[in-house]
């Protein structure tokens, strides 16, 4: 497990094995916090830097459907004479748009971040038009998949569980925590999670992002919000925070190859079956241009699943693939609806899907793999199709993230980088900047929408 404190970025802290935290709240160690004596401004749409690996990114002024963070006040002395640590625990998650009105929200939503959509540096100012504009576009076919899972995302709904399990998990372990859910472009936002922290006076946070393996699109991405929240708020910028970055080398193994074991006897030939990992994909430019770990992290995540496999007496053939691919950029391969094709090709006739990117069912299990892919296997020749359930509230699973919470505590550190702030001079110029994007936006997202052509065009990519 890759555990980092928020204020160093994405830096790795040592991460001591075995460390039990104190069984009695008395024997914790006690936080004496620095007063605090400035009011917080309330949260407005402005663009401000988050430094993360070495790389700058940009807030996108155009997210629209976020809470904004209220002008919260807190007691000076409740901070300064903390007996005791209040732990919180956050968990990041993608969220998901709970009805089909939502879809298209959730998507502009998605959409505007820039490590979603990734625009060099001068066309910046049209994040929120293009992602109004593709929003607009994909919204029927995400919606049509939507409904044919019940009308809605179920994400939130696995995630509350996850919280009330591992708050459970903790206390079995004599650690009292408060579990926070924060999403990144539905409800509940990350937002909401951060202000209810600060009402809670935590005092000690563990981020833990659902998310096993590490990528610039989704832990990067919520942990930049958190960062941006943190940096602007007195408060929170002094709460000791640690991140845990990655953990699908820790027991995540072990719980998916237990999983994957039990649906293999499910076939009638358990050892011809073929293991089919499929991951959700990235743009390659974000792992050869961009540093992004995450596909090293899938290689490295399926070797030791595979290993854990074989040390079972588990010797089946695998393969890995990647699945959910949008818009014309080349994403990693190889791609799973061409592998299920090749392999029907090749004479395989029984397969397991494996999502292993993802720990709760969500649409791209339930609708993509489960139908979509199910559909193209059967007809490229593949006779006999399984598939492994998401990890949701698998005891060991939800133990092990527990257990790692626990182990991550030590590790937090306060973000206390004053010169971080924003400057007068860059809120002006953020303001103009603002300006400037609100213009410019409306007028091209106003054209791409007026032309048809242009529509016809991008929607033969998109969809
Ligand atoms: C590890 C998991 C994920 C990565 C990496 C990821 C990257 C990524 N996703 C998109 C575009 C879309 N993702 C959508 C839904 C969605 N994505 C993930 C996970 C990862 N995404 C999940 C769990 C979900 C489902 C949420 C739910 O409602 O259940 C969608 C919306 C659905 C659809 O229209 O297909 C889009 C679009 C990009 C562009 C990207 C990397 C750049
Ligand atoms: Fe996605």
């Amino acid at each position: 497990m890759e555990a980092t404190a928020l204020s160093s970025g994405l830096r790795p802290l040592p991460n001591p094995n075995g460390y039990r935290f104190p069984r009695s709240c008395s024997q914790r160690k006690s936080l004496s916090l620095p007063r605090c004596h400035s009011k917080e401004t309330p949260f407005k749409p402005k663009g401000s830097l988050a430094i993360t690996r070495g790389l700058s990114f940009k807030t996108n002024v155009f997210e629209q459907a976020h809470p904004v963070a209220g002008d919260l006040s807190y007691d000076d002395d409740t901070r300064s004479n903390v007996a005791e640590d209040k732990i919180g625990v956050l968990l990041l998650n993608l969220g998901g748009p709970e009805t089909l009105n939502d879809v298209q929200p959730f998507l502009y939503n998605l959409f505007a971040d820039p490590d979603i959509i990734r625009l060099p540096r001068p066309f910046q100012f049209l994040q929120g038009a293009i992602a109004k504009f593709i929003s607009v576009v994909r919204a029927p076919k995400s919606k049509e998949g939507y409904a044919a899972i019940g009308g809605g995302s179920p994400l939130r709904k696995i995630t509350d569980e996850q919280a009330d399990a591992i708050r459970l998990a903790l206390q079995a372990k004599n650690v009292s925590a408060d579990v926070y859910v924060g999403m990144r472009y539905w409800f509940p936002f990350t937002e909401e999670a951060v202000q209810q922290i600060k009402k809670d006076k935590i005092t000690r946070l563990v981020v833990l992002p659902l998310y096993p393996q590490y990528s610039i699109s989704t832990t990067g991405s919520s942990v930049r919000v958190l960062q941006d929240l943190f940096r602007k708020d007195p408060y929170l910028a002094r709460v000791p925070v640690a991140i845990i970055q990655s953990w699908y080398q820790r027991g995540y193994v072990n719980s998916m190859a237990d999983l994957i074991e039990k649906e293999l006897q499910t076939f009638s030939d358990p050892k011809e079956v073929m293991v089919f990992f499929s991951a959700h994909g990235v743009p390659v430019s974000y792992v050869e241009n961009s540093g992004d770990p995450y596909q090293k992290q899938m290689e490295e995540c399926i070797d030791l699943i595979m290993e854990e496999l074989k040390s079972r007496g588990v010797q089946n053939n695998h393969i890995l693939a990647y699945q959910s691919r949008v818009g014309p950029v080349q994403w990693l391969k190889p791609y799973t609806d061409e592998v299920l094709v090749d392999l029907g090709k090749k004479g395989v006739k029984s397969l397991l899907a494996v999502p292993v990117s993802f720990v709760s069912e969500h649409i791209e299990t339930l609708e993509e793999i489960d139908m979509e892919y199910r559909e193209l296997a059967l007809e490229s020749g593949i006779e006999n199709w399984g598939r492994v359930p998401a990890l949701g509230l698998t005891p060991s699973f939800i133990t092990d993230l527990a257990d790692a919470v626990i182990e991550s505590l030590p590790s937090a550190e306060a973000m206390v980088n004053p010169s971080a702030g924003v400057s007068e001079d860059s809120e002006s110029s953020d303001a103009f900047g603002y300006i400037m994007k609100m213009f410019f936006g409306s007028i091209l997202a106003f054209l791409l929408l007026l032309s048809p052509k242009m529509f016809h065009a991008f929607r033969n990519h998109l969809i």
